[in-house]
């Protein structure tokens, strides 16, 4: 009876074939496909910025995959065209707005600071990973943003980090010990990245959580991919799905299983941490670390879901930066006997040829200090820094980014940038900083959501680089085999330029010991 009503007889229905259940799917298919396009279209154009320039992309995807190889340099070369070197891009239907300039930036990320003050929700990241807690750079401002980004802040202020100095102390040592070790007191040419990726890994848990990691098999290696598989997701374009949201609908989403498993395996070590941190506290063993003077800060009041969201920012903020920073340098380094040559006096002048000094000596060397900050610019690590978000709208040049826009700071052009450093801007000259020692760099970021951990990174890698150069001269291997590492370009030689952080490329370098004995001496003191 119903069939009958809606015509469909059983004898009419006797008249659908295979085939034309087939074209009727077709049909239906093109139908929808050729709406979505059309509406995505429409809502695309009607949220793009109208006061703000930039490439206008294609349908659906926007300029996703026009970004290219390398997207910050893409976006570099793309800001050139435009006033200020600020435009916007689309992706997918989300449009936003990129800084490339280190004067646009300065006078937007600092001087309208608290208009960019928040962060962007991004489906893969915040709904799919970060079902707990989330690292402090990722997200958005609130009450409980504020309060642990400011306890954070004054856990790592100067006394904060001079608290931590013996631990620096400590596992710099080993590191030396490590690669002398490894290089068989520089008979061997080898890469170097891995001891440096442990003990940065090391060194940024045990400043946490106090104290060492525990020698359990296989514990640091899990850090390691844990971390590096989040940073993956964590990266600004990491992922397809969080511009294209049909994308979501995709029956076996690969993207949201790993997000997911990665956050399992981060949440069971940083629970063991903390858990192991709770039971010194409780037997009055603990020594000064972030989360001890976190939970000691009276003021902070700061509750389980607060500490675990400063363990994730700790732990992310200081893994791949570092370790991706100090590989370029040491890599940059191997192929500039004179750097190293000028960094090797300036400590022996300061120091003597028999120490290497102590790690509270902050000011002790200028080139030293100089050399970091090149580096810091130079390799650009965090390329697009970490993505903001308009707090309020935001008024630049007859230029209007709407209250929610998305803004990315291009780091990467913001420190080659020629109007400030000049025609060598592409040339790794640590003096420009002695020149001008106000000089500003664009690799932690400016204003209200800058690098809150700037002042331990400075302190770790001017220690770190310091004793590497006091204790070995670095030369590139000369084996036939390593004849490929000629240069440590930043723009041509950067692995996975989509990923969050730039990775340099694989290297051998041979260390050879400048004064074995002394070098015997402050490891065993
Ligand atoms: C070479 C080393 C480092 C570089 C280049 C670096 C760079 C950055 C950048 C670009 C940002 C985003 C800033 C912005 O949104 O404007 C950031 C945020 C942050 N970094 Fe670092 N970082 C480094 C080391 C560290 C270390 C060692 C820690 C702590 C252990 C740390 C903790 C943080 C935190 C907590 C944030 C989030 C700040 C916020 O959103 O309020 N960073 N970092």
């Amino acid at each position: 009876m119903l069939l009958d009503n809606l015509g469909l007889s059983l004898p009419s229905l006797a008249h659908v074939t295979p085939s034309s259940l087939l074209v009727s799917f077709a049909v239906l298919l093109l139908v929808t496909t050729v709406a979505y396009v059309l509406i995505t279209e429409l809502y695309r154009q009607k949220v793009r910025l109208p006061t703000i320039p930039g490439p206008t992309g294609y349908p659906i995807v926007g300029n996703f995959y026009q970004l290219g190889h390398d997207p910050a340099e893409t976006l570099r070369q793309w800001g050139k065209q435009y006033d200020h070197g600020v435009f916007q891009i689309m992706l997918g239907t989300m449009p936003i707005v990129v800084f490339n300039s280190m004067q646009a930036a300065r006078d937007v990320f600092i001087g309208q600071g608290h208009s960019l003050i928040d962060k962007p929700v991004f489906y893969t990241f915040h709904s799919v990973l970060s079902s707990v807690a989330s690292s402090i750079g990722t997200t958005p401002w609130s009450e409980s943003t504020k309060r642990r980004r400011k306890t954070a802040m004054s856990a790592m202020n100067r006394p904060g980090v001079a608290s931590y100095l013996p631990f620096i102390d400590e596992i710099t040592k080993s590191l030396i010990s490590d690669l002398w070790e490894r290089g068989e007191g520089g008979e061997i040419a080898f890469d170097p990245k891995n001891s440096i990726s442990k003990t940065v890994t090391d060194l940024t848990m045990t400043v946490n959580y106090g104290a060492r990691l525990p020698p359990d098999a296989g514990l640091l290696e899990e850090i390691i991919d844990a971390e590096d598989e989040l940073s993956r997701i964590k990266t600004p374009l990491g992922s397809t799905q969080d511009f294209i949201p049909i994308l979501r609908l995709l029956p076996f989403n690969k993207k949201s299983v790993t997000a997911r498993e990665t956050n399992r395996r981060r949440l069971a070590y940083l629970h063991r941490f903390s858990r192991e941190m709770e039971t010194r506290m409780e037997k009055g063993t603990e020594r000064p670390c972030i989360q001890v003077n976190c939970i000691k800060d009276d003021e902070a009041k700061l509750d389980q879901v607060d500490l675990l969201g400063i363990s994730m920012s700790m732990v992310s903020g200081g893994l791949d930066t570092m370790v991706n920073t100090i590989a370029w340098a040491v890599g940059t380094l191997a192929l500039r006997p004179d750097i190293q040559d000028k960094a090797y006096n300036a400590i022996v002048e300061a120091h003597g040829s028999e120490s290497w000094g102590n790690t509270d000596d902050e000011t002790g060397v200028p080139y030293m200090n100089a050399l970091v900050k090149e580096c810091l610019r130079s390799f650009s690590v965090l390329r697009l820094s970490l993505p903001r978000a308009a707090f309020k709208d935001i008024q630049y040049n007859g230029m209007h980014i709407p209250k929610g826009t998305t803004v990315f700071l291009n780091a990467w052009a913001c420190n080659r940038d020629e109007k400030l450093y000049g025609p060598d801007a592409d040339a790794f000259r640590p003096e420009r900083f002695l020149d001008d020692p106000d000089l500003p760099h664009a690799a932690y970021g400016f204003g209200t959501r800058m690098c809150a951990g700037f002042h331990l990174a400075n302190r770790q890698q001017y220690i770190f680089l310091l004793r590497l150069i006091w204790a070995f001269k670095i030369e590139k291997s000369l084996d036939a085999e390593d004849k490929g590492f000629t240069t440590m370009d930043p723009l041509g030689d950067s692995m996975e330029p989509w990923h969050l952080a730039a990775i340099p490329p694989s290297f051998k370098v041979r260390l050879i010991p400048r004064e074995p004995e002394a070098l015997k001496n402050v490891l065993s003191g």
